[in-house]
């Protein structure tokens, strides 16, 4: 298994450290445009090796032909958001980023999973997809995982019992139009609405889609990563042990939910052949309505970048 993270700043960096933690792969490359960054970065993961116990493979690269014959590739490439800033701000620019490190990742290796994390969200995988021409199971993104996380981790704080016992959905949209579905979240069982308010559920919910921005807004210069780098890694340990997990992630819908051919968070379940199926859930109205205008802001950002993409 060799995996290659493109992008070796906080996310990607962050990530590469735990793929060869929890030895997901014989191999990790970690790719950057800027010299010396993943190299230093990779060697100082590789020298911990022997205290943190595992053996996994790690080294740094300017060179896409050190990335050859990926099985997993993570795209982390691009800029990060200041504060004031939303994700789609960062469109233009990461596009034209995206679209090259794709090109770039196919040179070399024939038939990869790409999980996409680079902001905005489901657009960049969008352009992943449509720059990649790998099937639609091959390509997903990361940002369901991370959203309910954050959902995950406010209700555990707010009920004052274990993070275990929590199970959550958000779905749509990675931005202000996502949709946590109450309906599905439960505590060891019990649905939440058992447990909590109406009043405070709302501004949990609340918190959730603005988690990103809370981040930011602490940090000044950047956004989160450790959440998001946990994130993916639990993606790329479904995917690595075939554990045929059912998590959200970014991806292509045809028909579901009434949206068609636009990458939007659903449940998917994920395996060794990336997404082996999209669940199709019932959802009340006002989910489905607010999963359908995230789908249109997404198709909307998508058609603006249709000449960056030809
Ligand atoms: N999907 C999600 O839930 C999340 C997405 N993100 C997004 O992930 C991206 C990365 O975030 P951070 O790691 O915090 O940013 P960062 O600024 O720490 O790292 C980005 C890295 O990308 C590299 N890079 C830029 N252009 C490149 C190119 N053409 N080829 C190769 N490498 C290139 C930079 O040199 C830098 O090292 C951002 O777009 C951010 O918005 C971040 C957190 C969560
Ligand atoms: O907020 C950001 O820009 C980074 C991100 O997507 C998140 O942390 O959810």
């Amino acid at each position: 298994m060799k995996i290659t993270v493109i992008g070796a700043g906080h996310v990607g960096a962050t990530a590469a450290h735990r793929i060869a933690e929890k030895q997901l792969a014989n191999t990790v490359v970690l790719l950057d445009i800027v010299e010396g960054i993943p190299q230093g970065k990779a060697l100082d993961m590789y020298e911990s090796g022997p205290v943190g116990l595992f053996d996994t493979m790690v080294f740094g690269t300017n060179d896409y032909s050190d990335t050859a014959d990926s099985d997993i590739v993570l795209i982390t490439a691009g800029l990060a958001r200041k504060p004031g800033m939303s994700r789609e701000d960062l469109l233009m620019k990461n596009a034209a980023i995206v679209r090259e490190v794709t090109d770039q990742v196919m040179q070399y290796s024939k038939n990869p999973i790409i999980i996409m994390v680079s902001n905005p969200l489901d657009i960049m995988t969008h352009v992943g997809y449509v720059r990649s021409k790998l099937p639609k199971e091959r390509i997903l993104g990361m940002a369901g995982v991370l959203d309910s996380a954050r959902f995950r981790s406010f209700i555990a704080k707010e009920l004052n019992v274990s993070m275990q016992d929590i199970n959550a959905f958000v779905l749509g949209g990675h931005g202000d139009s996502m949709v946590p579905v109450v309906k599905y979240t439960s505590v060891a069982g019990i649905p939440l609405t058992e447990l909590l308010p109406q009043q405070t559920i709302d501004q949990l919910v609340e918190r959730t889609r603005k988690g990103g921005a809370e981040i930011v807004n602490y940090l000044k210069d950047g956004s989160a990563y450790y959440a998001p780098a946990a994130s993916c890694v639990e993606m790329i340990d479904a995917i690595v042990n075939d554990r045929k997990r059912i998590l959200p992630c970014s991806a292509l819908l045809e028909g579901q939910y009434g949206i068609d051919n636009i990458f939007i968070g659903a449940p998917v379940k994920l395996g060794k052949n990336g997404i082996e199926q999209i669940l199709e859930i019932n959802l009340d109205k006002p989910e489905i309505e607010a999963l359908r205008k995230s789908a249109a802001i997404v198709e909307e950002n998508c058609n603006n970048l249709a000449p960056l993409l030809a």
